[in-house]
């Protein structure tokens, strides 16, 4: 299999390339080899991008939500069928483990397509009846040209649940990948056109922040949904607000998971696994402060540890490895110098924290014990293999220390107190929450987070309200009064 594109970006229904464009290595992080190149987008494919997407949204919204649908729905169908090829892309663009993107990425972006495809038809207003047989009806219009810009974890996935809702409303769509993974959303935009998206619907843009920023400051440019950062979120927040633009920010997280001494040990356990080092740790919504009542403490972190232990790390195209590489040389630095600054600050290093000997940039999955609230690495988000954990005492107190925190995108608990779990999540200052499971993301469900961690919602119903504007529509059946 071939993995460099075709060409660095994909606008007005095919591939495009600007060599003028700074060059840009894509990067296996299993190996650290160059595996393709592409270049950044420079003014004039920005130009073409926007230009494109513009002169095709009339018409896109022009047609019924049926048809659209179809569409969205088709290229679902594809990705399924093609499920394997685009899982091995996404291992290449991220070095995430071949057994965790064939069932968590293309089928996630599938699953938006299909979702906000079958939405599509039934996107419609309301009807309110005014006295005298006068009435008011809303109709529910797209809002035009959108800009989505990812981050590097999902790259498939992110493209997929910005443009299914998005296209699905009769939006068209800018795209600008993360440049560490700038694979994935270029065979996102070639499927859309085989499923018979018109050119100009869904374009892709490489480059940097740059590239980003010139989208977003765009007149032309009527929605932006960013998934990364909180700094970078408060950039993008920024200028979208200069032009009075929507904006949708999927931004980053220090998410608590409470485990109470009542929980069922192993399931607890699992959720913390899930919670920290399903792609390497590299995940928004990760419940990395994992706050342990005393009671089951050591209990929790000596099988935590054991089944740690059992983690396979290694080649991320064998289906047997569960644990792969992180994305980026400068990502496993990052993650390096948190984990230097817990054992500086005076946590204690109850499993892994080395690099792996070799090519690629694995790190192995990290558990610091002894964690208390004021450590850096109990503060900011480490985006990579490192679970915290913390101890407590009672419930009043857990939830306090849980909600100290300018982030607020998820929160768990286990607990068997059923009473209890209810309660604690109902205070729980996040946007997602879990009981007794952590990081499910159906599409089905609303997903972003509160405080820091963003603005809206993607996923389910709620998508549509930030993809689409009512309009409202006075109709007078009995004349006009006026007073002269
Ligand atoms: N909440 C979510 O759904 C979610 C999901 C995945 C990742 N994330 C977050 O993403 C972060 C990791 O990803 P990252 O390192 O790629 O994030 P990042 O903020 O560095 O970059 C995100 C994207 O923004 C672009 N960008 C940077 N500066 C910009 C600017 N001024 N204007 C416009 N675009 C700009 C980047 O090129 C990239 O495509 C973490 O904080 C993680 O929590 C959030």
């Amino acid at each position: 299999m071939t993995t460099a594109p075709t060409a660095s970006h994909y606008i007005d229904g095919s591939y495009a390339e600007d060599a003028a464009g700074t060059a840009i290595d894509i990067i296996y992080p299993a190996t650290g080899e160059i595996i393709g190149r592409v270049h950044s987008a420079t003014p004039e494919m920005v130009e073409r991008a926007l230009a494109s997407a513009r002169r095709a949204q009339p018409e896109w919204a022009a047609m019924t939500g049926m048809e659209r649908g179809r569409i969205l729905r088709r290229a679902a169908d594809i990705i399924r069928d093609r499920n394997r090829e685009l899982s091995i892309l996404e291992t290449y663009d991220t070095g995430k483990p071949l057994q965790e993107t064939l069932v968590a990425d293309a089928t996630s972006g599938a699953d938006a397509l299909e979702y906000f495809g079958g939405l599509a038809a039934s996107l419609a207003g309301e009807y309110i009846p005014q006295p005298g047989g006068d009435f008011v009806y809303t109709i529910r219009q797209a809002l035009g040209v959108c800009v989505g810009i990812g981050a590097w974890n999902y790259p498939t996935q992110i493209a997929c649940w910005k443009a299914a809702p998005a296209l699905a409303c009769g939006n068209t769509m800018v795209f600008k990948p993360s440049e560490t993974t700038p694979l994935c959303a270029l065979k996102i935009a070639e499927i859309l056109t085989e499923a018979g998206a018109p050119p100009g619907v869904f374009n892709v843009v490489q480059g940097l922040g740059d590239v980003g920023a010139a989208l977003v400051n765009d007149p032309r440019v009527a929605k932006v949904s960013l998934t990364g950062s909180v700094p970078t979120g408060r950039k993008v927040y920024a200028a979208a607000a200069a032009g009075m633009k929507h904006v949708t920010m999927e931004l980053g997280g220090k998410s608590p998971l409470i485990v109470f001494d009542d929980a069922t040990l192993d399931d607890a356990v699992s959720g913390a696994i899930l919670g920290n080092f399903y792609s390497s740790g590299q995940v928004c919504s990760n419940g990395t402060r994992v706050f342990v009542q005393k009671g089951i403490r050591d209990a929790f972190l000596a099988r935590l540890c054991e089944r740690l232990s059992t983690a396979k790390l290694g080649d991320p195209l064998d289906e047997a490895t569960n644990f792969g590489p992180m994305v980026s040389e400068a990502q496993l630095s990052i993650v390096k110098r948190y984990i230097a600054k817990g054992i500086e600050e005076g946590a204690s290093l109850a499993y892994g924290g080395k690099r792996q000997p070799g090519p690629g940039f694995f790190l192995e999955p990290t558990v610091f014990a002894g964690v208390t609230d004021e450590m850096t690495i109990a503060r900011e988000e480490i985006f990579g293999p490192v679970l915290s954990l913390l101890e407590f005492d009672d419930e009043e107190e857990v939830i306090g220390r849980a909600n100290a925190t300018e982030f607020g995108l998820a929160g768990g608990v286990f607990t068997n107190d059923l009473t209890r779990a209810h309660r604690v999540v109902a205070r729980l200052e996040a946007g997602t929450c879990y009981i007794n499971t952590y990081n499910l993301a159906p599409v089905e469900a609303p997903f972003g987070g509160v405080k820091a961690s963003g603005v809206g919602r993607e996923n389910s119903k709620e998508a549509i309200a930030h993809y689409s504007e009512v309009k409202t529509i006075h109709v007078a059946m009995n004349g006009v009064e006026a007073p002269f």
